[in-house]
Protein backbone atom coordinates (compact mmCIF):
# COMPACT_ATOMS: atom_id res chain seq x y z
CA UNK A 1 0.00 0.00 0.00
CA UNK A 2 0.51 3.80 0.35
CA UNK A 3 3.41 5.04 3.16
CA UNK A 4 1.41 7.26 5.49
CA UNK A 5 4.08 10.33 4.60
CA UNK A 6 3.75 11.15 1.02
CA UNK A 7 5.41 14.36 0.44
CA UNK A 8 3.29 16.69 -1.73
CA UNK A 9 5.74 19.16 -4.21
CA UNK A 10 3.30 21.31 -6.37
CA UNK A 11 4.92 22.49 -9.49
CA UNK A 12 2.48 24.51 -10.65
CA UNK A 13 4.80 27.48 -10.68
CA UNK A 14 6.98 25.50 -12.96
CA UNK A 15 5.73 23.31 -14.78
CA UNK A 16 2.12 24.85 -14.38
CA UNK A 17 3.71 28.32 -15.61
CA UNK A 18 5.01 25.92 -18.82
CA UNK A 19 1.59 25.67 -20.45
CA UNK A 20 1.48 27.64 -23.22
CA UNK A 21 0.23 30.72 -23.04
CA UNK A 22 0.95 30.96 -19.24
CA UNK A 23 2.37 33.58 -17.03
CA UNK A 24 2.52 34.39 -13.62
CA UNK A 25 3.86 37.99 -12.63
CA UNK A 26 5.38 38.16 -9.66
CA UNK A 27 2.73 39.25 -7.17
CA UNK A 28 0.74 36.22 -8.67
CA UNK A 29 4.03 34.23 -7.86
CA UNK A 30 3.88 35.13 -4.09
CA UNK A 31 0.35 34.98 -3.86
CA UNK A 32 -0.02 31.25 -5.09
CA UNK A 33 3.12 30.60 -3.19
CA UNK A 34 2.06 31.75 -0.03
CA UNK A 35 -1.67 29.92 -0.52
CA UNK A 36 0.03 26.52 -1.50
CA UNK A 37 2.01 26.81 1.79
CA UNK A 38 -1.25 28.23 4.01
CA UNK A 39 -2.88 24.82 3.26
CA UNK A 40 -0.25 22.36 4.08
CA UNK A 41 1.33 21.37 0.75
CA UNK A 42 5.03 21.03 2.14
CA UNK A 43 7.24 21.66 -1.01
CA UNK A 44 6.65 24.59 -4.13
CA UNK A 45 8.88 23.77 -7.24
CA UNK A 46 8.54 27.49 -8.28
CA UNK A 47 10.27 28.10 -11.25
CA UNK A 48 13.48 28.50 -13.20
CA UNK A 49 15.98 30.88 -12.31
CA UNK A 50 17.84 30.59 -15.54
CA UNK A 51 14.87 32.07 -17.36
CA UNK A 52 16.00 35.57 -16.41
CA UNK A 53 16.16 38.73 -14.04
CA UNK A 54 12.31 38.78 -13.81
CA UNK A 55 12.06 35.26 -12.81
CA UNK A 56 14.61 34.98 -10.67
CA UNK A 57 13.65 38.31 -8.71
CA UNK A 58 10.00 35.97 -7.89
CA UNK A 59 11.90 33.21 -7.04
CA UNK A 60 14.18 34.93 -4.73
CA UNK A 61 10.41 36.62 -3.08
CA UNK A 62 9.14 33.58 -2.48
CA UNK A 63 12.76 32.11 -0.89
CA UNK A 64 12.64 35.46 1.25
CA UNK A 65 8.84 34.75 2.46
CA UNK A 66 10.33 31.79 5.12
CA UNK A 67 7.12 29.76 4.21
CA UNK A 68 7.18 26.46 5.98
CA UNK A 69 7.21 25.00 2.62
CA UNK A 70 10.70 23.66 1.06
CA UNK A 71 11.16 26.11 -1.56
CA UNK A 72 12.87 24.57 -5.01
CA UNK A 73 14.22 26.18 -8.15
CA UNK A 74 14.78 24.16 -11.29
CA UNK A 75 17.94 23.73 -13.40
CA UNK A 76 19.61 22.48 -16.03
CA UNK A 77 22.94 20.39 -15.65
CA UNK A 78 24.36 23.93 -16.64
CA UNK A 79 26.76 26.06 -14.22
CA UNK A 80 25.13 29.46 -15.17
CA UNK A 81 22.22 27.69 -13.93
CA UNK A 82 22.68 26.45 -10.59
CA UNK A 83 24.76 30.07 -10.26
CA UNK A 84 20.94 32.05 -10.43
CA UNK A 85 19.72 29.48 -8.16
CA UNK A 86 22.64 30.42 -5.63
CA UNK A 87 21.73 34.19 -6.16
CA UNK A 88 18.01 33.47 -5.64
CA UNK A 89 18.65 32.35 -2.10
CA UNK A 90 17.63 28.88 -2.35
CA UNK A 91 18.57 26.51 0.29
CA UNK A 92 17.03 23.42 -2.52
CA UNK A 93 17.47 22.97 -5.91
CA UNK A 94 16.14 20.49 -8.65
CA UNK A 95 18.98 19.76 -11.05
CA UNK A 96 16.97 17.50 -14.54
CA UNK A 97 19.03 15.64 -17.01
CA UNK A 98 18.01 13.78 -20.14
CA UNK A 99 18.14 10.14 -19.51
CA UNK A 100 16.78 8.35 -22.20
CA UNK A 101 18.66 7.71 -25.87
CA UNK A 102 16.85 10.16 -28.11
CA UNK A 103 17.03 13.31 -25.20
CA UNK A 104 20.76 12.48 -24.79
CA UNK A 105 20.93 12.59 -28.33
CA UNK A 106 19.11 15.90 -29.00
CA UNK A 107 20.65 17.58 -25.90
CA UNK A 108 24.07 16.17 -25.47
CA UNK A 109 24.77 14.73 -29.39
CA UNK A 110 24.89 11.03 -27.88
CA UNK A 111 27.44 11.90 -25.79
CA UNK A 112 25.98 10.08 -22.46
CA UNK A 113 29.49 10.18 -20.70
CA UNK A 114 29.49 13.82 -20.92
CA UNK A 115 26.19 14.20 -19.65
CA UNK A 116 27.01 12.58 -16.62
CA UNK A 117 30.08 14.62 -16.29
CA UNK A 118 28.08 17.36 -16.17
CA UNK A 119 25.26 16.12 -13.68
CA UNK A 120 28.42 15.32 -11.29
CA UNK A 121 29.75 18.16 -11.74
CA UNK A 122 26.84 20.73 -11.47
CA UNK A 123 25.79 18.25 -8.07
CA UNK A 124 28.87 18.61 -6.68
CA UNK A 125 29.18 22.19 -7.47
CA UNK A 126 25.61 22.88 -5.56
CA UNK A 127 26.77 21.02 -2.69
CA UNK A 128 30.06 22.89 -1.93
CA UNK A 129 27.32 25.84 -1.95
CA UNK A 130 25.35 23.82 0.36
CA UNK A 131 22.11 23.41 -1.32
CA UNK A 132 20.27 20.42 -1.28
CA UNK A 133 19.95 18.62 -4.57
CA UNK A 134 17.16 16.46 -6.04
CA UNK A 135 17.93 15.44 -9.56
CA UNK A 136 15.20 14.37 -12.32
CA UNK A 137 15.22 11.55 -15.03
CA UNK A 138 13.72 13.84 -17.92
CA UNK A 139 12.12 11.14 -20.18
CA UNK A 140 12.53 8.24 -17.48
CA UNK A 141 9.54 6.07 -19.08
CA UNK A 142 11.57 6.13 -22.51
CA UNK A 143 14.79 5.45 -20.82
CA UNK A 144 16.55 1.94 -21.29
CA UNK A 145 15.86 0.71 -17.22
CA UNK A 146 19.34 -0.40 -16.58
CA UNK A 147 20.32 2.78 -17.36
CA UNK A 148 18.02 4.87 -15.75
CA UNK A 149 19.46 3.01 -12.67
CA UNK A 150 22.99 3.58 -13.25
CA UNK A 151 22.01 7.89 -13.50
CA UNK A 152 20.10 7.26 -10.56
CA UNK A 153 22.54 5.32 -8.47
CA UNK A 154 25.36 7.79 -9.51
CA UNK A 155 23.22 10.81 -8.60
CA UNK A 156 22.69 8.95 -5.31
CA UNK A 157 26.17 8.56 -4.80
CA UNK A 158 27.18 12.40 -5.77
CA UNK A 159 25.11 13.69 -3.06
CA UNK A 160 21.26 14.05 -4.26
CA UNK A 161 18.56 13.75 -1.70
CA UNK A 162 16.04 12.50 -4.16
CA UNK A 163 15.55 11.29 -7.68
CA UNK A 164 12.72 12.50 -9.82
CA UNK A 165 11.18 9.45 -12.30
CA UNK A 166 9.45 11.85 -15.21
CA UNK A 167 6.97 10.14 -17.67
CA UNK A 168 8.02 13.61 -19.67
CA UNK A 169 5.70 12.70 -22.57
CA UNK A 170 2.96 10.95 -20.78
CA UNK A 171 3.11 7.56 -22.21
CA UNK A 172 3.09 4.82 -19.46
CA UNK A 173 -0.16 3.33 -18.29
CA UNK A 174 -0.45 2.50 -14.20
CA UNK A 175 0.79 -1.40 -14.78
CA UNK A 176 3.68 0.15 -16.41
CA UNK A 177 4.51 2.88 -14.06
CA UNK A 178 4.09 0.14 -11.17
CA UNK A 179 6.72 -1.75 -12.24
CA UNK A 180 9.49 0.90 -13.73
CA UNK A 181 9.22 2.53 -10.37
CA UNK A 182 9.29 -0.51 -8.34
CA UNK A 183 12.72 -1.66 -9.99
CA UNK A 184 13.99 1.97 -9.50
CA UNK A 185 12.79 2.00 -5.89
CA UNK A 186 14.41 -0.99 -5.18
CA UNK A 187 17.72 0.40 -6.71
CA UNK A 188 18.05 3.59 -4.63
CA UNK A 189 18.43 4.17 -0.88
CA UNK A 190 17.82 7.77 -1.32
CA UNK A 191 13.56 8.60 -2.14
CA UNK A 192 11.76 8.98 -5.39
CA UNK A 193 9.32 11.30 -6.91
CA UNK A 194 7.07 10.95 -9.34
CA UNK A 195 6.49 13.26 -12.30
CA UNK A 196 3.81 12.48 -14.41
CA UNK A 197 1.89 14.08 -17.69
CA UNK A 198 -1.41 13.88 -18.87
CA UNK A 199 -0.59 13.44 -22.57
CA UNK A 200 -3.14 10.07 -22.33
CA UNK A 201 -5.31 11.10 -19.16
CA UNK A 202 -3.46 9.05 -17.08
CA UNK A 203 -1.15 11.19 -15.26
CA UNK A 204 -3.18 10.88 -11.54
CA UNK A 205 -3.63 7.23 -12.50
CA UNK A 206 -0.04 7.08 -12.83
CA UNK A 207 1.23 9.12 -10.39
CA UNK A 208 -0.55 7.18 -7.63
CA UNK A 209 1.00 3.70 -9.56
CA UNK A 210 4.23 5.11 -8.60
CA UNK A 211 3.35 6.02 -5.17
CA UNK A 212 2.00 2.67 -5.09
CA UNK A 213 5.42 1.25 -5.93
CA UNK A 214 7.48 2.85 -3.47
CA UNK A 215 7.62 6.45 -4.44
CA UNK A 216 7.26 8.84 -1.57
CA UNK A 217 6.77 11.81 -3.30
CA UNK A 218 4.76 13.64 -6.14
CA UNK A 219 4.70 16.52 -8.37
CA UNK A 220 1.76 18.38 -8.74
CA UNK A 221 0.05 21.40 -10.65
CA UNK A 222 -3.01 23.07 -9.42
CA UNK A 223 -5.96 21.71 -12.20
CA UNK A 224 -3.62 20.01 -13.72
CA UNK A 225 -2.15 22.91 -15.18
CA UNK A 226 1.20 22.15 -17.03
CA UNK A 227 3.10 21.31 -19.96
CA UNK A 228 0.78 20.50 -23.23
CA UNK A 229 -1.63 18.02 -21.76
CA UNK A 230 -1.06 19.20 -18.01
CA UNK A 231 0.50 17.58 -14.66
CA UNK A 232 -1.20 15.30 -12.50
CA UNK A 233 -3.61 17.78 -10.69
CA UNK A 234 -2.73 18.44 -6.60
CA UNK A 235 -6.62 18.52 -5.69
CA UNK A 236 -7.02 15.02 -7.63
CA UNK A 237 -3.54 13.25 -5.85
CA UNK A 238 -4.47 14.76 -2.43
CA UNK A 239 -8.42 13.52 -2.83
CA UNK A 240 -7.57 9.94 -4.11
CA UNK A 241 -4.53 9.70 -1.64
CA UNK A 242 -7.33 10.47 1.23
CA UNK A 243 -10.46 9.05 -0.36
CA UNK A 244 -8.56 5.74 -1.95
CA UNK A 245 -5.84 5.06 0.58
CA UNK A 246 -7.16 6.43 3.24
CA UNK A 247 -4.53 8.71 4.37
CA UNK A 248 -4.49 11.87 6.13
CA UNK A 249 -3.36 14.48 4.04
CA UNK A 250 -1.40 17.38 5.65
CA UNK A 251 -3.35 19.14 3.01
CA UNK A 252 -6.48 21.13 4.38
CA UNK A 253 -8.36 19.80 0.99
CA UNK A 254 -11.40 21.90 2.47
CA UNK A 255 -9.37 25.30 0.44
CA UNK A 256 -8.58 23.45 -3.13
CA UNK A 257 -12.28 24.80 -4.70
CA UNK A 258 -10.47 28.23 -3.48
CA UNK A 259 -6.96 27.46 -4.44
CA UNK A 260 -8.77 26.37 -8.01
CA UNK A 261 -10.48 29.16 -8.59
CA UNK A 262 -7.42 31.48 -7.62
CA UNK A 263 -5.39 29.70 -10.09
CA UNK A 264 -8.12 29.66 -13.06
CA UNK A 265 -8.76 32.99 -12.58
CA UNK A 266 -4.92 34.16 -12.89
CA UNK A 267 -3.68 32.01 -15.93
CA UNK A 268 -7.48 33.36 -17.73
CA UNK A 269 -8.78 29.77 -18.19
CA UNK A 270 -11.94 28.13 -16.73
CA UNK A 271 -11.92 24.69 -15.59
CA UNK A 272 -13.95 22.23 -17.46
CA UNK A 273 -17.39 21.63 -15.89
CA UNK A 274 -16.57 17.66 -15.24
CA UNK A 275 -13.26 18.56 -14.16
CA UNK A 276 -12.93 16.08 -11.34
CA UNK A 277 -13.00 17.43 -7.64
CA UNK A 278 -13.21 21.37 -8.88
CA UNK A 279 -15.25 21.60 -11.74
CA UNK A 280 -19.07 23.21 -11.69
CA UNK A 281 -20.66 20.40 -11.98
CA UNK A 282 -18.95 17.96 -9.88
CA UNK A 283 -21.15 18.11 -6.98
CA UNK A 284 -24.44 18.81 -9.32
CA UNK A 285 -27.15 16.49 -10.23
CA UNK A 286 -29.92 16.78 -12.34
CA UNK A 287 -31.18 13.07 -13.42
CA UNK A 288 -34.38 12.16 -11.30
CA UNK A 289 -32.80 8.66 -10.52
CA UNK A 290 -29.95 10.53 -9.16
CA UNK A 291 -31.67 13.12 -7.19
CA UNK A 292 -33.92 10.36 -5.58
CA UNK A 293 -31.22 8.55 -4.28
CA UNK A 294 -29.38 11.57 -3.33
CA UNK A 295 -32.20 13.37 -1.45
CA UNK A 296 -31.98 10.48 1.05
CA UNK A 297 -29.04 9.33 1.37
CA UNK A 298 -26.04 11.51 -0.82
CA UNK A 299 -23.55 8.67 -0.57
CA UNK A 300 -25.68 7.05 -3.31
CA UNK A 301 -23.97 9.06 -6.26
CA UNK A 302 -21.28 11.28 -4.63
CA UNK A 303 -17.79 10.03 -3.67
CA UNK A 304 -17.38 12.11 -0.57
CA UNK A 305 -19.27 15.00 0.78
CA UNK A 306 -18.39 17.87 -1.26
CA UNK A 307 -17.65 19.82 2.00
CA UNK A 308 -14.20 17.98 2.53
CA UNK A 309 -13.38 20.14 -0.73
CA UNK A 310 -15.06 23.23 0.11
CA UNK A 311 -18.15 22.87 -2.39
CA UNK A 312 -21.39 22.35 -1.71
CA UNK A 313 -23.95 19.82 -3.58
CA UNK A 314 -26.10 21.83 -6.44
CA UNK A 315 -29.57 20.61 -7.91
CA UNK A 316 -30.63 21.01 -11.57
CA UNK A 317 -34.19 20.53 -12.61
CA UNK A 318 -33.90 19.93 -16.83
CA UNK A 319 -34.75 17.56 -19.21
CA UNK A 320 -33.05 14.42 -17.27
CA UNK A 321 -35.29 15.27 -13.76
CA UNK A 322 -37.95 13.33 -12.02
CA UNK A 323 -40.49 14.39 -9.87
CA UNK A 324 -38.96 13.70 -6.67
CA UNK A 325 -36.60 16.44 -7.60
CA UNK A 326 -39.18 18.30 -8.74
CA UNK A 327 -41.25 18.24 -5.86
CA UNK A 328 -38.62 19.20 -3.13
CA UNK A 329 -37.61 22.08 -4.82
CA UNK A 330 -41.16 23.40 -5.03
CA UNK A 331 -41.42 22.28 -1.31
CA UNK A 332 -38.46 24.37 -0.61
CA UNK A 333 -40.43 27.13 -2.28
CA UNK A 334 -43.59 26.71 -0.39
CA UNK A 335 -44.95 25.00 -2.84
CA UNK A 336 -46.95 21.52 -2.74
CA UNK A 337 -48.28 19.66 -6.32
CA UNK A 338 -50.33 16.45 -5.81
CA UNK A 339 -48.92 13.46 -8.38
CA UNK A 340 -50.94 14.57 -11.35
CA UNK A 341 -49.90 17.97 -11.35
CA UNK A 342 -46.24 16.92 -11.04
CA UNK A 343 -46.33 14.80 -13.47
CA UNK A 344 -47.93 17.59 -15.75
CA UNK A 345 -44.86 19.72 -14.73
CA UNK A 346 -42.20 17.26 -14.98
CA UNK A 347 -43.33 16.87 -18.92
CA UNK A 348 -43.12 20.83 -19.32
CA UNK A 349 -39.53 21.03 -18.04
CA UNK A 350 -38.81 18.11 -20.14
CA UNK A 351 -40.42 20.33 -23.21
CA UNK A 352 -39.18 23.35 -22.20
CA UNK A 353 -35.42 21.93 -21.25
CA UNK A 354 -35.47 20.55 -24.56
CA UNK A 355 -36.67 23.68 -26.67
CA UNK A 356 -33.70 25.51 -24.53
CA UNK A 357 -31.07 22.75 -24.93
CA UNK A 358 -30.64 23.36 -20.96
CA UNK A 359 -31.56 22.91 -17.73
CA UNK A 360 -33.74 25.69 -16.03
CA UNK A 361 -33.29 28.80 -13.57
CA UNK A 362 -35.27 28.96 -11.08
CA UNK A 363 -37.51 31.50 -12.85
CA UNK A 364 -37.61 29.47 -15.68
CA UNK A 365 -39.27 26.35 -13.22
CA UNK A 366 -41.84 28.68 -11.45
CA UNK A 367 -42.38 30.37 -14.33
CA UNK A 368 -44.11 27.03 -15.13
CA UNK A 369 -46.40 26.30 -12.21
CA UNK A 370 -47.37 29.43 -11.36
CA UNK A 371 -50.49 31.25 -13.59
CA UNK A 372 -48.73 34.46 -12.98
CA UNK A 373 -45.75 32.90 -14.32
CA UNK A 374 -43.43 35.05 -11.78
CA UNK A 375 -41.48 34.27 -8.86
CA UNK A 376 -42.87 37.08 -6.70
CA UNK A 377 -46.82 35.57 -6.94
CA UNK A 378 -45.24 32.70 -4.65
CA UNK A 379 -44.48 35.19 -1.89
CA UNK A 380 -41.76 34.41 0.70
CA UNK A 381 -39.42 31.60 -0.37
CA UNK A 382 -38.59 28.95 2.63
CA UNK A 383 -35.08 28.27 3.57
CA UNK A 384 -33.60 26.73 0.55
CA UNK A 385 -31.85 23.58 1.35
CA UNK A 386 -29.53 23.16 -1.47
CA UNK A 387 -28.83 25.23 -4.47
CA UNK A 388 -30.58 25.19 -7.81
CA UNK A 389 -29.19 26.90 -10.73
CA UNK A 390 -29.08 30.42 -10.22
C1 LIG B 1 10.58 18.50 -19.55
C2 LIG B 1 10.72 19.89 -19.09
O1 LIG B 1 9.75 20.45 -18.71
S1 LIG B 1 12.22 20.58 -19.09
C3 LIG B 1 11.96 22.27 -18.65
C4 LIG B 1 11.46 23.04 -19.82
N1 LIG B 1 11.27 24.41 -19.47
C5 LIG B 1 11.76 25.40 -20.24
O2 LIG B 1 12.38 25.21 -21.25
C6 LIG B 1 11.39 26.80 -19.78
C7 LIG B 1 12.62 27.63 -19.45
N2 LIG B 1 13.56 27.63 -20.49
C8 LIG B 1 14.24 28.77 -20.89
O3 LIG B 1 13.98 29.85 -20.42
C9 LIG B 1 15.31 28.62 -21.88
O4 LIG B 1 15.10 27.46 -22.65
C10 LIG B 1 16.71 28.50 -21.16
C11 LIG B 1 17.01 29.84 -20.46
C12 LIG B 1 16.74 27.38 -20.13
C13 LIG B 1 17.76 28.23 -22.20
O5 LIG B 1 17.62 29.12 -23.28
P1 LIG B 1 18.62 29.09 -24.53
O6 LIG B 1 20.01 29.26 -24.04
O7 LIG B 1 18.12 30.09 -25.50
O8 LIG B 1 18.54 27.60 -25.11
P2 LIG B 1 17.36 26.85 -25.86
O9 LIG B 1 16.11 26.97 -25.05
O10 LIG B 1 17.23 27.27 -27.27
O11 LIG B 1 17.88 25.34 -25.86
C14 LIG B 1 18.02 24.62 -24.67
C15 LIG B 1 19.49 24.35 -24.38
O12 LIG B 1 19.57 23.68 -23.11
C16 LIG B 1 20.21 22.39 -23.31
N3 LIG B 1 19.63 21.49 -22.34
C17 LIG B 1 18.36 21.05 -22.30
N4 LIG B 1 18.18 20.29 -21.21
C18 LIG B 1 19.34 20.25 -20.55
C19 LIG B 1 19.78 19.64 -19.36
N5 LIG B 1 18.93 18.94 -18.62
N6 LIG B 1 21.05 19.82 -18.96
C20 LIG B 1 21.92 20.55 -19.71
N7 LIG B 1 21.57 21.16 -20.85
C21 LIG B 1 20.30 21.00 -21.27
C22 LIG B 1 19.92 22.04 -24.76
O13 LIG B 1 20.79 21.07 -25.23
C23 LIG B 1 20.13 23.41 -25.39
O14 LIG B 1 21.49 23.65 -25.44
P3 LIG B 1 22.19 24.47 -26.67
O15 LIG B 1 21.63 25.86 -26.58
O16 LIG B 1 23.64 24.41 -26.34
O17 LIG B 1 21.81 23.76 -27.90
O1 LIG C 1 12.54 17.57 -13.55
C1 LIG C 1 12.84 16.99 -14.57
O2 LIG C 1 13.84 16.31 -14.64
C2 LIG C 1 11.99 17.15 -15.79
C3 LIG C 1 10.65 17.47 -15.34
C4 LIG C 1 9.63 17.63 -16.39
O3 LIG C 1 9.01 18.67 -16.44
C5 LIG C 1 9.28 16.53 -17.28
O4 LIG C 1 10.02 15.56 -17.42
O5 LIG C 1 8.21 16.63 -17.89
Amino acid sequence: MIPPQISINDTTLRDGEQAAGVVFNLEEKVAIAKFLDAIGVQELEVGIPAIGQDEAKAIRAIADLDLNAHILGWNRAVFSDIQASIHCGLKRIHISIPVSDMQIQVKFQGRWLRMLEQLRDTITFARDHGLDVSVGGEDSSRADPTFLIDVAQYAQEWGAFRFRFCDTVGILDPFTTYQQVQALVAALEIPVEMHTHNDLGLATANALAGLRAGATSVNTTVNGLGERAGNAALEEVVMALKQIYGLKPSIQTQHLSELSRLIAQTVHCPVPPWKAIVGKNTFAHESGIHAHGILQDPRTYEAFDPQEVGRQRRFVVGKHSGRRLLNQVLQDYGLQLDAIDSQSLLNAVRDRSTQLKRSLTVDELLALVTPEGTRTALGETNNISFQLNP
